[in-house]
């Protein structure tokens, strides 16, 4: 392929943005503030950076954000604790744990202490399986970026061969739901597939979410493929061979400027549309405490 197109991800991001200014404003008028609390547990910097900028990313759109900082040392039960206030915080609309928190803390457990409700990123198995069966509200932002990306480009999904490389909770393995609602045909591989590449080779639409750079290789790349890279590794790399990968590909995600902030505006849309279905007094009816 001689020219693919490049995916922005900024423009795709600041359409979702714009078309969310008009719902913030009108919560604001009815007496709601949409809030988004986030939480960063222990010190690392990549994380406390991508909190930050979510953080900042609200309140420029005027979305409030409470940011809660906790220590490396904090327990399970400490991080549960803090959940259920949040839960029970009628000001809060929103609730983001940042993975991965520190190793002794049971992050599973954590997760599932968010209240449906409040789970705008899809992390609770409740929001999992809700979005497998197509029916919650809020799925994991990373996927449903990859999906607003594709829809805002008119690349088709339907009867597509996807393959997907990861499987992890929030990225690989809802994508992988997500591009099967959409009736591709999917295959998830991870650490333990045989002939990646192969299978790789086949595919139609390539997601590359693995968390080692330059991982996938332009080699592998049908000629067409459309590359969705969502990786973000240390110094801006992302899992797919960008150089390589590029002049086969028909479309690709660059990074950064590609998935990374359209997973931000779709945290803050998740943030709003709970906003809303709070106003709407929906949000009684669907619970999982
Ligand atoms: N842009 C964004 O908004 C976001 C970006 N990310 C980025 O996406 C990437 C993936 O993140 P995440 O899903 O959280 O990462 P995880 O580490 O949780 O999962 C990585 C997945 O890749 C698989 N894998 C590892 N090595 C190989 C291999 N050699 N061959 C095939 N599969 C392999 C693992 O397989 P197994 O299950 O067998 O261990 C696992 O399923 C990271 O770069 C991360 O920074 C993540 C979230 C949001
Ligand atoms: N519960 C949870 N949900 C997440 O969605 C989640 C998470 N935990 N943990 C970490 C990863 C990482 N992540 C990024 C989001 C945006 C950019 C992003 O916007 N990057 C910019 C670059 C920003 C810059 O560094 O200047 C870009 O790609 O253009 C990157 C990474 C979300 N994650």
């Amino acid at each position: 392929m001689e020219n693919p197109i490049i995916l922005d991800g900024r423009k795709v991001a600041q359409d979702v943005k714009d078309r969310l200014k008009p719902r913030v404003e009108y919560l604001k008028k009815k007496g709601i503030h949409p809030c988004l609390a986030t939480i960063l547990v222990g010190n690392n910097p990549s994380s406390a950076t991508y909190v930050r900028m979510k953080g900042n990313a609200c309140e420029r759109l005027g979305i409030r954000s409470k940011r809660i900082h906790l220590p490396e040392e904090t327990s399970t039960e400490e991080l549960l604790h803090v959940i259920h206030e949040l839960n029970e915080d009628h000001s809060v609309h929103g609730i983001l744990l940042q993975h991965p928190v520190p190793a002794h803390i049971d992050e599973r457990a954590a997760f599932e202490a968010i209240h449906i409700d409040k789970d705008v990123d899809g992390v609770t198995s409740i929001g999992f399986g809700q979005t497998a069966f197509q029916f919650g509200r809020y799925p994991s932002c990373t996927p449903a970026a990859i999906i607003q990306i594709l829809d805002y480009y008119q690349l088709p999904i339907e009867g597509k061969y996807a393959v997907v490389v990861g499987r992890s909770p929030i990225l690989g393995k809802p994508v992988s739901m997500m591009l099967l609602n959409r009736n591709a045909t999917v295959t998830t591989c991870h650490s333990k597939t045989k002939n990646l590449p192969e299978i790789v080779r086949q595919a139609d639409m390539v997601v590359a979410a693995v968390g080692k750079p330059n991982f996938i290789k332009g080699e592998w790349i049908k000629d067409g493929a459309v590359v969705l890279d969502a990786g973000y590794n240390e110094g801006n790399i992302g899992d797919a061979d960008y150089e390589t990968c590029r002049p086969r590909s028909s479309a690709i995600t660059p990074v950064p400027g590609g998935v990374g902030p359209v997973t931000i505006s779709m945290l803050l849309k998740h943030t709003v549309d709970a906003a809303e279905a709070k106003l709407a007094g929906q949000t009684r009816h669907v619970s999982n405490a």
